[in-house]
């Protein structure tokens, strides 16, 4: 079965560039590595050479998810997989993995949630360590989604591409973690009457990072939609916000590990305030509202 290292990137489609670049370097705290002229822009919170990709679009939201694989053989291993499921995987070309910075690197759309999933081993590891800058950015964390078909999402994600489920709130939310990467959950789905971006998450290293960027939202005009707070199923401490596009984005300090061998089974969580927060905030009608998923557009809904 596939063995991931980590979600690797997330690629968003922004309306424009400048606004959300100067919001992603001064406001998020992501460090720009490079601008291609009327293409995207790559940022990084670690010595990897993007963990967040901009791409110029009218219809802002999620454009692809990245994903890294332990090594080129378990890309191999991906590969063939994915073949022999029917999602005919593609090869990028020279060009473009050159652009991205990685070595071999494919991608296929997941009929179900429409996400465009690309799988590599090798990404250019920079010569100098992330800079932190307003904050300190510890990892890229999760990235959730909105799918209407939700039983078959799940059912694809656990079954085709193994991951696992630390935590589900019945019919509603599963918490997938990307196995064996430890962390809780690196994606998460939700229902919903069509499909969308939910929100991205990057893991800050501590407790202040929060505190200190609620000032910060607040003294540059960025809309908080939520918290601070506490979320029961991982045990993190977050915040969400909007950026230019009104895309959300989630700040979290702390996160349960799970083992590779012996977890513990997943938690079928209450649907209550209390599991979303424990300190029991409601959040803003804005948040986790609006994105497009890059690909969904053309699905028929039934
Ligand atoms: C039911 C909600 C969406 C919830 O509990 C969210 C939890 C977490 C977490 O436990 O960390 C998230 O990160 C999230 O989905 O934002
Ligand atoms: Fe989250």
């Amino acid at each position: 079965m596939i063995r991931y290292q980590k979600l690797g990137y997330v690629a968003l489609n922004v309306s424009d560039m400048d606004k959300s670049c100067t919001f992603y370097e001064k406001i998020v705290g992501l460090q720009l590595v490079e601008r291609v002229k009327d293409g995207p822009a790559f940022f990084r919170c670690s010595r990897d050479h993007h963990n967040l990709v901009l791409y110029p679009s009218e219809r802002p939201g999620l454009k692809r998810v990245g994903l890294e694989v332990e090594n080129p053989e378990a890309l191999e291993q991906a590969f063939e997989h994915f073949t022999k499921a029917g999602l005919n995987p593609k090869e990028l070309n020279k060009n473009e993995q050159k652009m991205l910075a990685q070595g071999k690197t494919f991608r296929f759309k997941d009929p179900n949630s429409c996400i465009t999933f690309e799988f590599y081993s090798d990404i250019t590891q920079m010569a100098t360590e992330y800079k932190h800058t307003v904050t300190k950015i510890a990892r890229l964390g999760h990235v959730v989604v909105k799918v209407p078909e939700f039983e078959k999402t799940i059912k694809f994600l656990k079954e085709v591409m193994n991951f696992k489920t630390s935590d589900y709130l019945s019919e509603s939310i599963e918490f997938l973690r990307v196995f064996p990467n430890s962390y809780h959950h690196s994606f998460a789905v939700a229902r919903a009457a069509e499909h969308q971006f939910h929100h991205v998450n990057f893991m800050v290293t501590d407790i202040d990072d929060i505190g200190i960027a609620r000032n910060r939202m607040i003294n540059n005009g960025v809309t908080i939609t939520n918290g601070p707070g506490r979320h029961q199923p991982s045990g993190s401490i977050f915040l969400y916000y909007l950026d230019p596009d009104e895309l959300t984005i989630e700040y979290s300090f702390g996160m349960e590990e799970f083992p590779e061998e012996g977890a513990r089974k997943a938690k079928m969580l209450e649907r209550n305030r209390l599991t979303l927060d424990l300190w029991g905030g409601k959040p803003d009608p804005r948040n986790c509202a609006f994105g497009y998923i890059e690909g969904a557009e053309s699905k028929v809904q039934v």
